[in-house]
This record gives structure tokens, sequence and C-alpha cells, in this order.
């Protein structure tokens, strides 16, 4: 599995943990910045970066940070095929994979502590989509996207 990394100064050190974490676990971590937490950065570059990785299958899945996870997010969710969850409790990490197929996950630095944010991608990483009945309703979503795009 291939993960692509991004986050704004606000989730900069919350990314370093989960590179660190993932790595040990002999994961493939791409860094896609921001690289301190010192400068002041534009959050929606990075969202849009690890977006793009993964809708070009660069990567396997996308993992981003900001201060509270949103504005990062919302961000990566403008990018046509980009599925990405805000999530702050390991339930709605697993529920956001096997029914919601995220295929990126969006956390806050300023919102959760280290142990439940690993906890967190834990469970994302190894929760499968459980297509079935989800399979219509992500395909909805997929629909209401191609609706509204030029
Ligand atoms: O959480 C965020 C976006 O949702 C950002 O990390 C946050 O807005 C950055 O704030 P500041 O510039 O005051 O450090």
């Amino acid at each position: 599995m291939r993960i692509g990394l991004g986050s704004d100064h606000g989730g900069y050190n919350l990314k370093s943990e989960i590179i660190k974490y993932l790595t040990e676990k002999g994961i493939e971590c791409v860094d896609f910045g921001t690289n301190n937490s010192t400068e002041s950065v534009d959050y929606p570059m990075y969202g849009e970066k690890v977006a793009s990785a993964v809708v070009s299958k660069d990567v396997d899945y996308g993992i981003i940070c900001c201060g509270t996870g949103i504005g990062i997010s919302l961000a990566a969710n403008k990018v046509p095929g980009i599925r990405c969850a805000v999530v702050s409790d390991v339930f709605s990490a697993k529920m956001s994979k096997a029914h919601n197929d995220a295929n990126m996950l969006s956390l806050g630095e300023r919102v959760l502590g280290r142990g439940l944010a690993l906890e967190i991608v834990e469970a994302w990483i190894n929760t499968e989509f459980e297509g079935d009945r989800h399979s219509k309703r992500v395909d909805m979503i997929k629909q209401i996207e191609k609706r509204y795009s030029k």
C-alpha cells in the first residue's frame, strides 16, 4: 500500500507522526508537504496535491491534516473522484471506508491527541469497502459529481 500525505502548518506535526507510524509498519509514504510547522501556508494547496495523486493512482490512498481537518478536506473533496472523510473517532474511521469507500482521510491536529489519531489511522487502513447496498449509494454520489462537472 502506498499512501500520500499532506498538511498545512497546523497539521504538520500530526502528519509527521503518521508518516513515522506508517513507515515503521512497512507502508510506503509519499509526503506532499508542507515541510515545517512554523511557516504559515495555505491548506487548499496541500489538499489538492494529495487528492490529485489519489485520482491519478500515483498513491492508493491519501491522509491529510490541518488544524481541524476541515479546510483541507473541503479542498480535497473538490477534486473529482475524491471522497475525503474528516474523522475524529475510530467508529467513523471504519465506517468511512466500509460504507462510504472514502479514498482520503482528514484529521485535525488541534482536535485529536496523537494516540487517538494513530488509532484512527490504523482502523482506517485496515478496513475494506463492504460494497453491496453501499455501492449503489457511492455510485449516486459519483452521479451527483458528474451532474455538476462541466
Ligand atoms: O484548520 C485549518 C483549516 O481548516 C487550518 O489549519 C487553520 O485554519 C490554520 O489557522 P492559522 O493560520 O491561524 O494557523
